[in-house]
């Protein structure tokens, strides 16, 4: 069962139940999104992978073993992730935001004693960042301090730090905010075509539901903490549980 498994995690926060009891799978090379109305612990969802809230009950499993995430070393684990904001360097520019979101590769002798990387890791880092630009077409951007560009594009400077690792598993959280209708199409095709290009998987966190319905290849719905709801997204459309979560009404 290789891909992220997240198995019956339940969160408190003091009294509150921000989780209870919550199942996702993300098999290798899909999309999977995760929705639901406001405060129902999607980021809480996103925080556990990331290792940034420790579950109270439940586990996870990452490449077939056991997982305990840690911030500090999910590019090692081949895990990345974008931030509802931007968390771009504003005085780096575009290539450098991007090389530093490569895993360090300083050798140990060099950590041990202080050394810089070498310039062959320099230079292997430069290349890996600019074929990332690249790749999102925004190579002629790479020398541009990130302030002077559209939203649009410093967003995708964002994505091509968090794809400059190579990873196996993209976690992205909220990228249609503040996007236009075209720019969401564009980022819809983009990450439709993660797993195509890079097997990379991909758990989406997203209020813009045609993007959710666009790209993924199944959907988990959260109310208060609780899975309510998952499958397709044809399935998930059709499910009184959904509408009632998000409209306050049975149907
Ligand atoms: N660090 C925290 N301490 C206490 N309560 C928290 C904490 N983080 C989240 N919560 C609470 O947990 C619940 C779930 O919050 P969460 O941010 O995960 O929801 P969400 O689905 O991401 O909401 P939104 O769509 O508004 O971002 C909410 O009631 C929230 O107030």
């Amino acid at each position: 069962m290789s891909g992220l498994h997240v198995t019956e995690v339940g969160v408190r926060f003091g009294g509150l139940v921000a989780l209870d009891d919550v199942s996702v799978d993300v098999p290798p090379g899909s999309v999977v999104g995760v929705i639901g109305p406001n405060g129902a612990g999607k980021t809480t969802l996103f925080n556990v992978v990331c290792g940034f809230v420790r579950p109270t009950t439940g586990t996870l499993r990452w490449d077939d073993r056991p997982f305990r995430p840690r911030p500090d070393r999910l590019a090692a684990a081949g895990i990345a992730r974008t931030l509802q904001g931007l968390g771009l360097f504003a005085g780096l520019t575009v290539l450098e935001n991007v090389m530093v979101g490569a895993p360090a590769r300083a050798g140990f002798a060099s950590a041990l004693f202080g050394l810089p990387a070498s310039d062959r890791d320099e230079r292997e880092l430069r290349a890996a960042a600019r074929a990332a630009l690249d790749d999102l077409g925004i190579g002629p951007e790479a020398a541009e301090l990130p302030g002077a560009l559209p939203y649009a594009v410093q967003k995708k400077v964002a994505l091509a730090r968090a794809l400059v690792s190579r990873p196996r598993l993209l976690l992205l959280d909220e990228p249609a905010g503040g996007l236009g209708a075209d720019e969401v199409d564009e980022l819809a095709a983009l990450i439709r075509g993660l797993p195509e290009r890079s097997g990379c998987a991909v758990m989406l966190v997203e209020h813009h539901m045609d993007l959710v319905m666009a790209v993924c290849d199944s959907i988990v719905v959260l109310d208060f903490g609780k899975r309510i709801a998952a499958g397709t997204p044809a399935e998930v459309r059709d499910d009184p549980a959904v509408t009632e979560a998000y409209l306050g009404v049975a149907s």
